[in-house]
């Protein structure tokens, strides 16, 4: 099997609003599981993912090198990218509330390929089951599974998931942590994750953000064991498995303070 990364981002630099948000971030993505990327609440995990589908806000700059495999992808439309097999789960889920769930498979469906109904079902039975609900009256959990879901009916190279259990019940995290579990199997995995208990469960890999650089690489669970590390890095007390927020990193300024 293959060891070559699936994604390297190399010097990647993002200036949003006057805000120069990422300063030079370079990692990679293993071909195989969950690489799982980390940080203090607004460091740019979330900017990150969105520059490496090309979705920088108008007027934002992005500098550096994206490469999935031999393929470059700065500058190249989004579409085009998703067609390429980069997968993406946004953080706020983005189901169509006033449409079914059907409806909302069925505009994922990528011309010219089968969708993978089966193997969608088989992963969520539920979304079989409901597809005649609207979309917006899921709970957040299935709303997740919709989200989830709905990529996983193309082909990926690579899925970006970006905060799946965030406001989720205890129960519903488990569930959403099995389902990446198994969705890993197959597909590597980009994931920026709050909840240290599943980062401890799914990831290998992480990568830290800080002050607009990569701050630590490593063994996910080798991080998770140093508590002092894992307080500075990401102001944690990790106990019951959860990031707690110390103190909001403010992204540095474009005059440095
Ligand atoms: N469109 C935008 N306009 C202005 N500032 C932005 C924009 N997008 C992001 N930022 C700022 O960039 C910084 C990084 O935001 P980002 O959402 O990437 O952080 P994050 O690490 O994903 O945070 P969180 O954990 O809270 O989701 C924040 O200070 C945010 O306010």
């Amino acid at each position: 099997m293959t060891t070559e990364p699936v994604l390297s981002v190399e010097d990647l630099s993002v200036r949003i609003a006057g805000l120069h948000i990422l300063q030079g971030v370079s990692f990679t993505v293993a071909p195989t599981g969950v690489t799982v990327l980390l940080g203090r609440n607004g460091v740019g995990k979330t900017t990150t993912l969105r520059a490496v589908l090309g979705l920088t806000p108008t007027g934002g700059e992005v500098r550096g090198s994206i490469r999935m495999g031999a393929q470059t992808l700065l500058a190249r439309p989004t579409h085009r990218l998703v067609r390429d097999g980069l997968g993406y789960v946004p953080e706020d889920r983005c189901v169509f509330a006033g449409l079914t769930v059907a409806e909302n498979l069925r505009l994922a469906e990528r011309r010219g390929t089968t969708p993978a109904y089966d193997k969608v079902f088989a992963l969520f039975p539920e979304l079989d089951r409901r597809g005649r609900q609207r979309a917006g009256s899921l709970s957040g959990g299935q709303q997740q599974m919709l989200a989830i879901g709905r990529v996983l009916l193309n082909d990926n190279r690579l899925l970006l998931v970006d905060e799946p259990t965030k406001g989720l019940a205890p129960k519903v995290v488990t569930e959403v942590a099995e389902v990446l579990e198994r969705v890993a199997e197959s597909v590597p995995v980009l994931l920026v994750e709050q909840n240290l208990a599943v980062v401890r469960r799914l990831a290998r890999d992480a990568v830290v953000l800080a002050a607009g650089r990569v701050a630590w690489t490593g063994d996910a669970r080798e991080l998770l064991l140093e508590t002092a590390l894992t307080r500075s890095l990401l102001g944690v007390g990790s106990a019951d498995g959860h990031h707690h927020e110390a103190a909001p990193a403010a992204a540095a300024r474009e005059d440095g303070h």
